[in-house]
């Protein structure tokens, strides 16, 4: 329950929406419930002998009678004017019934979507944007298939749950309060009896749901991984066929398919189930009425009379309708309500990396990146200890090492996509910590090993970098980046779509793409994690090059495969198992005799 109302706090402002609805609804049900009283003059009408005998509800009719007034009237006209007058008329006034019962139905279903898409909209980007503001390190422990089922599938489970049985809510208790209202006005004794039907129909269909809670959260569960098979297989499907695995992913896929698809049929038969007994129910309680008020009227006991007793069949048939929706919804709700507290947890879930209260925009980047005794781990494991370092504005300085060693890891502390365990990091004498994290990145470019793009057309990959850049500048930052003549030499040029993750692009034109990216948005410092080494020497040299009008004029961090390419850095740090082993320029490190130049001789020995 506490689920479903923070669901519907996502529903703001509410009554914009519930107010109009709930007096539309009202009036709705009380054309549609007039209807049905209508049936007795109507009956009269038709099949009493005398006007004399007529003498239907008229003694019930108050101030606050509608129905009573409207049979005394019903009763003067036959009196006056004739049957087939009165026929006429009471015809007349269905039609109008029927027409204002449907037109302010309209109306209700008209503001009840408004509110469904209303309250879809806002959950759908409040779980959107809460994923964008999470940290990093929150989508290397997550599934990224099981985001991607919350924001997609189970916010619409949602909407197809939560928000149809907020329609339940408020409509069918009110129109069964309306239709009781009158069955008791007719017969008080039946209708009590009656109605014992629902707390017995209630406490069956309880325990017929009960299961649906676990089934459901299980079955969403399934679902996110199906979605994280496909988007996996998706990604990799190069290498699942270069590996003849494709057989191997369609059974793992089929697995969990079968699960999901088993799973969903069990519950679905335990939803439908609901509908049935408490259907079943009902027509026994009608049956029940029909012997026990037939056998009143044959033998003329009390005062039911054969149209009251038609009209309150026909009423008693109504009744089940509501009990039927209010009984369906709760039979599906459960599985709105485990969609939502998997949406829930996502909107819940707090990114570790915000700004401090009081932290300061870097008003630009003037004097050093400072690594002061920085210790990082991944869970239990120490991947960086006492790290110290400086790097002075308007220098490049690389980072060598084996594989594993935790260079990408220094240099991800550094936009603050994590925090140090101890230990800090300084840049211009401000701690990371104290200054707003949109200003840190602002002062910082990046460009990664795996060249990250967009499905989207080359220019707008480049101007990503800077969306207020004119089309002269994205074509400038092209061409610094050795990227304008391979562009123009495409089917649409700059208009060129470059598909899932740039995949119509070759290896070395995806970095030149992610190096203009970089160069348009200008930033003092850059981070670099070259990649040269998986193109061919003509590619290569293309990159090299526009890495080092990247890296001229500005602070460089780089981390470097390609050991030939850093021998002009004025500084270069051996990292090994997380510690800084050397550190100085190429030729004090050759004369150390150290890991810096085993590293190279092993290059040199290789290529
Ligand atoms: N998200 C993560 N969760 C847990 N461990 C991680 C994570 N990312 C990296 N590691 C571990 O941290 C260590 C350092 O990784 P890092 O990527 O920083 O090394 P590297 O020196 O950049 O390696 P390479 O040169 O191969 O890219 C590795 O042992 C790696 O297994």
């Amino acid at each position: 329950m506490k689920t479903y109302f923070r669901l519907l706090t996502f529903a703001k402002p509410i009554e914009k929406y519930a107010i109009p609805y709930i007096l539309v609804t009202i009036l709705a049900i009380f054309f549609n419930t007039f209807l049905f009283t209508l049936l007795g003059p109507l009956l009269e009408t038709i099949f009493t002998s005398k006007s004399s005998t007529i003498s239907l509800l008229s003694d019930k009719s108050t101030d606050w009678d509608p129905v009573g007034k409207f049979n005394a009237y019903v009763n003067y006209t036959i009196v006056t004017y004739g049957k087939e007058y009165t026929l006429k008329i009471v015809c007349a006034v269905i039609v109008g019934c029927v027409f204002l019962a449907n037109f302010f139905r309209y109306l209700s279903q008209r503001f009840m979507e408004d509110l469904r898409v209303h309250t879809l909209l806002n959950l759908r980007k409040a779980v959107f944007n809460n994923v964008m503001d999470l940290h990093i390190g929150y989508f290397s422990n997550e599934k990224k298939g099981d985001i991607i089922s919350k924001v997609a599938s189970d916010v619409q489970v949602v909407q197809g749950t939560v928000t149809s049985t907020l329609q339940v809510v408020f409509k069918e208790p009110l129109q069964l309060i309306f239709y009781i209202g009158v069955l008791l006005s007719i017969s008080v004794k039946l209708t009590l009896f009656s109605l014992l039907v629902i707390p017995v129909s209630g406490f069956i269909i309880s325990k017929i749901v009960k299961r649906l809670k676990q089934q459901a959260m299980e079955s969403h569960e399934s679902f996110a991984k199906m979605i994280g098979f496909l988007d996996e297989a998706l990604g990799g499907i190069r290498i699942i066929k270069a590996f003849n695995a494709t057989e191997r992913i369609k059974s793992k896929f089929h697995n969990e398919n079968v699960f999901y698809s088993n799973l969903n049929k069990k519950m679905a038969r335990r939803q439908q189930l609901a509908s049935p007994v408490s259907q079943t129910l009902g027509v026994l309680v009608v049956v029940f009425i029909v012997l026990y008020g037939g056998t009143m009227i044959l033998r003329a006991q009390g005062d039911l009379t054969p149209s009251k007793f038609l009209v309150y069949i026909a009423m008693f048939s109504q009744v089940m309708q509501p009990i039927k929706a209010l009984t369906d919804s709760f039979s599906s709700i459960h599985s709105g309500i485990a969609a939502g507290v998997r949406v829930l947890e996502l909107v819940d879930t707090k990114p570790e990396m915000v700004d401090k209260k009081d932290a300061i925009p870097l008003k630009g980047f003037n004097e050093s990146i400072r690594f002061e005794h920085v210790y990082f781990n991944y869970g239990d494991r120490e991947i960086l200890t006492d790290l110290s370092f400086t790097v002075e504005k308007g220098q490049t300085v690389a980072l060598v090492g084996p594989s594993g060693g935790g260079k990408s890891t220094i240099i991800d502390l550094i936009p603050r996509f994590h925090d140090p365990k101890s230990g800090n990091i300084f840049i211009d004498n401000h701690n990371l910590k104290d200054v707003t994290l949109n200003s840190i990145r602002e002062q910082m470019g990046t460009v990664n090993q795996e060249s990250i793009l967009f499905n989207d057309s080359i220019y707008n990959n480049i101007i990503f970098g800077k969306p207020d850049a004119s089309r002269d500048e994205v074509i400038m930052a092209a061409k610094i980046a050795n990227a304008h003549d391979f562009i123009e030499n495409t089917e649409d040029g700059y208009e060129t779509n470059i598909g899932d993750r740039g995949g119509k692009l070759s290896g070395g034109q995806k970095q030149r793409i992610c190096i203009a990216r970089a160069v348009l948005a200008n930033p003092p410092v850059m981070l670099l994690d070259e990649a040269t080494s998986a193109l061919d020497t003509e590619s290569e040299k293309l990159v090299q090059d526009a890495l080092n009008k990247l890296m001229e004029n500005r602070t460089s961090i780089i981390i470097a495969h390609r050991l030939s390419t850093i021998q002009h850095a004025d500084k270069i740090l051996v990292i090994e198992n997380g510690k800084v082993v050397e550190s100085g320029n190429h030729s004090t490190l050759m004369n150390n005799d150290g890991l810096y130049r085993r590293l190279i001789d092993m290059q040199t020995f290789t290529s």
